[in-house]
């Protein structure tokens, strides 16, 4: 086999809090996180997005440390990668490519040509798939693989999810476990399973299948566990107004609370890695929320970062994907075959989500020429000409 190349893909996060503004652009400018029925109004909305949610994301990313993990552990993984795929025999190189951040994914692919890759194994770090994780690297690759003919004679496999996996839920099992061995009763400890939310019109309206393998594999988790332990499964980070996957987990923490559940252990099932949803929003505001509800003994089960055998899983699910390749780029993006528009991309009259959606959108433009007015002192008609 001629040289073979590993491409993990992930979000990427802002490395100190200067660049919370321009990751933040970055992924509300993304059509897969909001999608809009106008290309031209993307850029002005993720700016105002952005600028808005800046300061409170960079209060949070200060009290990580003043920045996001998310690079040095994916590097970590990539270089245990490497080192276990070469323990059995496949020798590879890794590259990191992210989505928001550097590095970013179109840096790893020139990299990639450079270093004359022939098999490339392209492997997100996200065990489910979603349109707005997986769905949007695997997006942005189809189109450098459509402009670029330099990598065309790549013969590339893509693994488009891997929460079936043996390994990853043998080590997810295995943390789980050490977490619950720190309570005096083990088999007594509620599980409760956080994982990331996404707007419930992706799943209903898009067909994606996010929710269905995120339940798949909370319930393969819980067999490979083997314990009598109760569970629960809620959906966190919700962002904006529209209805995210429910229960929420904060109103799933209360209820339990209120039910008398006094010792929890959270597992946060969608990512791989620590990073601001896992030291901060778990670690730091659904605890405050679990203690208020009278949850005292409240513990988190580490992400499976560089567990030996999380690494071996993805070693084992990249020398499968090299003997059997299977998924192209176009096909794996296309996981959302049902997509047509979102619900609130149709214009409805009446009292409807949808029409409240649009009167938002309105608004939220009018906010934008206001600001722009008062910023440039032009009104927004005098900006495009048509106003002297
Ligand atoms: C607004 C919509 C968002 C959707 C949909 C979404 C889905 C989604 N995200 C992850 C994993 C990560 N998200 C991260 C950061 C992040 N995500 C959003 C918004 C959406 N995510 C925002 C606004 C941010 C920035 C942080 C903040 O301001 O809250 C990260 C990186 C975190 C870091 O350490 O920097 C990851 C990883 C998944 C798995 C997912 C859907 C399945
Ligand atoms: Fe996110």
């Amino acid at each position: 086999m001629g040289r073979v190349g590993v491409l993990l893909l992930n979000l990427g996060g802002p490395d100190k809090l200067e660049d919370v503004g321009p990751f933040l652009y970055n992924l509300f400018s993304d059509p897969e996180i909001i999608r809009l029925p106008f290309r031209w109004l993307q850029k002005p909305l993720a700016w105002f997005i952005a600028s808005r949610r800046t300061r409170t994301s960079q209060e949070n990313y200060k009290q990580i440390g003043g920045g996001s993990p998310l690079r040095r552990i994916t590097e970590a993984q990539g270089e245990a990668l490497k080192e276990q795929l070469s323990h059995l025999g496949q020798e590879a190189n890794i590259y990191v490519g992210m989505r928001y951040w550097n590095p970013y994914t179109e840096e790893a692919i020139a990299q990639i040509t450079q270093d004359n890759i022939e098999h490339l194994v392209i492997l997100p770090l996200y065990p489910q798939f979603s349109i707005s994780t997986s769905g949007s690297s695997f997006r942005l690759l189809e189109k450098l693989w459509q402009e670029d003919p330099k990598l065309q004679p790549i013969d590339y496999t893509v693994i488009p999810s891997w929460y079936k996996e043996p390994g990853y839920l043998q080590a997810m099992a295995e943390l789980i476990a050490q977490e619950l061995e720190q309570f005096p009763n083990p088999d007594e400890v509620h599980i409760f399973f956080s994982a990331h939310g996404v707007p419930k019109s992706y799943v209903e309206e898009a067909g994606d299948p996010y929710q269905q393998e995120i339940e798949e594999c909370t319930a393969l988790i819980m067999q490979t566990l083997n314990r009598p332990n109760v569970h629960t499964l809620a959906y966190q980070s919700r962002v904006g107004p529209v209805e995210w996957l429910q229960p929420y987990t904060e109103d799933a923490l209360k209820e339990l609370g209120a039910k008398g559940v006094k010792d929890l252990v959270v597992v946060p099932i969608s990512f791989v890695s620590e990073h601001i949803e896992t030291l901060q929003e778990i670690d730091i505001e659904y605890r405050e929320v679990a203690e208020e509800a009278g949850i005292h003994n409240f513990r988190r089960v580490p992400a499976p970062n560089t567990h030996p055998v999380f690494i071996n899983a993805l070693a084992d699910l990249v020398i499968n994907a090299l003997k059997n390749p299977s998924f192209k780029l176009s096909q794996a993006a296309q996981m959302k075959k049902r997509v047509k528009m979102y619900p609130q991309e149709r214009w409805e009259w009446g009292l409807t989500t949808s029409a409240e959606v649009w009167n938002g959108r309105i608004a939220m433009l009018g906010f934008i020429a206001l600001i722009i007015e008062l910023i440039t002192g032009h009104g927004f008609l005098h900006m495009i000409g048509l106003l002297q």
